[in-house]
C-alpha cells in the first residue's frame, strides 16, 4: 500500500518527514510513501508572528487535507500542534524525541555571557525573549522572521548578533553552525519542542498500527504530560510558559514555568507524578498554578505581546 503523507515544504519539515518514513520503512517493509506538501498560514504569513491567537498557523491546513481524506498522515513539529485538533483525527504516533533544548547561535561562537554589551538577539519566541532578557537585561531583543536557514543567514550577515533556536532543529537539519546549548532551567522550553507528532484520522485503524511501530513510549509520556499543562494554562491564562517533563526509571517530573510580562517575576513548580497518569500530572501543575496565582503574573501578555509585534 502507498501511503500519501503531508508536510509543510520548509526544509526542517521535509528534514522531519524524510526521517519519519525511514524509520517506518524500517517497520513496515514493502510499504510505499509518497510526499506532499502544503503551505500553511505560517508559511506564507511571514510578517506576524507567532501571536497567541494564531494557533495551529503550522498545521491546520496540513490536518484538514488528513481529515478530507487527501492524504493518510501528516508530520508536525509537536510544539506547533494546538490542543484542540478535530476530533475526528488523532496524534497517532510520537517517534523518539530530539532534544528539548534552546541555543544560541552567533557568527563568532560566543555564549550568553560572552555575547557584547547590548548585542542584538534575534527570537520568533516571547518566551525567549523575556528568558534570555532576564539573563542579559542589557541585550536588545527583536522579532525575527523566515525558516531556520533564513534566520542563520540573519546572524551571518550580521543584521543581528545572536538568535535563539531550538537545537532539535539546526540538528535535525545538520546544520554546522556556532551554537552553544542553552540550560532547560533558565530556557524551560515550549510543551512539546523536540518531539514530533505524526497526525492520522482517528478510526483509520490501518494507518494507526502501521504508525505505531515507531512510537516512542518515554516521548509519549513526556509530551502528554508538557500538553496537559498547556491546555490548562491556555483555558485558563492563554499565554506561553515554559515546561519540560522527564522520564526516568518509573518516575515521571514535570517542571514549569510562568514569568511576568517584563520578565521581572517567574513563578517555578517541579512536580513528580505518576507515570502511567502523564495528564494528571499536567494538570495538577496547571492547578497549583492557578492556585499561587499565575492570572496576576501573565495579566497583559496580550498587550506586551502587540507591543512588541510592532517592534
Ligand atoms: N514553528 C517554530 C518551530 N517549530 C518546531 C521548531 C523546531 C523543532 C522542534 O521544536 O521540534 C521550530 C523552530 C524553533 O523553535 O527554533
Amino acid at each position: 500500500m502507498t501511503f500519501l503523507v503531508g508536510t509543510r515544504g520548509s526544509k526542517l519539515s521535509l528534514a522531519q518527514t524524510n526521517w519519519v518514513i525511514s524509520e517506518l520503512q524500517k517497520q513496515n517493509p514493502g510499504s510505499e510513501f509518497e510526499i506532499k506538501t502544503i503551505t500553511t498560514k505560517g508559511d506564507t504569513d511571514t510578517r506576524a508572528l507567532f501571536t497567541i491567537d494564531q494557533k495551529g498557523i503550522f498545521e491546520k491546513e496540513i490536518d484538514k487535507a488528513v481529515a478530507e481524506k487527501q492524504i493518510d498522515f501528516a508530520v508536525h513539529s509537536l510544539k506547533d500542534v494546538p490542543s484542540d485538533i478535530s476530533k475526528s483525527l488523532t496524534i497517532a504516533c510520537v517517534p523518539k524525541r530530539e532534544s528539548a533544548n534552546d541555543v544560541l547561535i552567533t557568527k563568532d561562537g560566543f555564549n550568553l555571557k560572552t555575547i557584547p554589551l547590548n548585542a542584538v538577539v534575534g527570537t520568533s519566541s516571547l518566551r525567549r525573549a523575556v528568558q534570555v532578557s532576564r539573563i542579559r537585561p542589557d541585550v536588545v531583543v527583536k522579532p525575527v522572521r523566515g525558516n531556520i536557514e533564513t534566520r542563520i543567514n540573519k546572524v551571518i550577515d550580521g543584521k543581528f548578533d545572536a538568535i535563539i533556536l531550538a537545537e532539535a532543529g539546526i540538528s535535525r537539519l545538520g546544520l554546522d553552525v556556532k551554537h552553544s546549548v542553552l540550560s532547560t532551567k533558565d530556557f524551560p522550553p515550549s510543551p512539546g519542542q523536540g518531539a514530533l507528532a505524526i497526525v492520522c484520522r482517528a478510526d483509520d485503524d490501518k494507518t494507526i498500527s502501521m504508525l505505531k511501530k515507531i512510537e516512542d513510549k518515554k516521548s509519549r509520556i513526556e509530551i502528554e504530560a508538557e500538553r496537559a499543562l498547556s491546555d490548562y494554562v491556555e483555558s485558563g491564562c492563554r499565554f506561553p510558559v515554559g515546561a519540560l517533563a522527564i522520564a526516568n526509571s518509573g518516575m515521571l517530573k514535570l517542571t514549569v514555568t510562568a514569568y511576568s510580562v517584563d520578565g521581572k517575576k517567574s513563578i517555578t513548580i517541579e512536580k513528580t507524578g505518576d507515570i502511567d497518569k502523564p495528564r494528571n500530572l499536567g494538570q495538577d501543575v496547571g492547578e497549583e498554578l492557578q492556585k499561587i496565582g499565575i492570572a496576576e503574573i501573565a495579566s497583559n501578555w496580550r498587550e506586551s505581546l502587540d507591543e512588541w509585534n510592532k517592534k
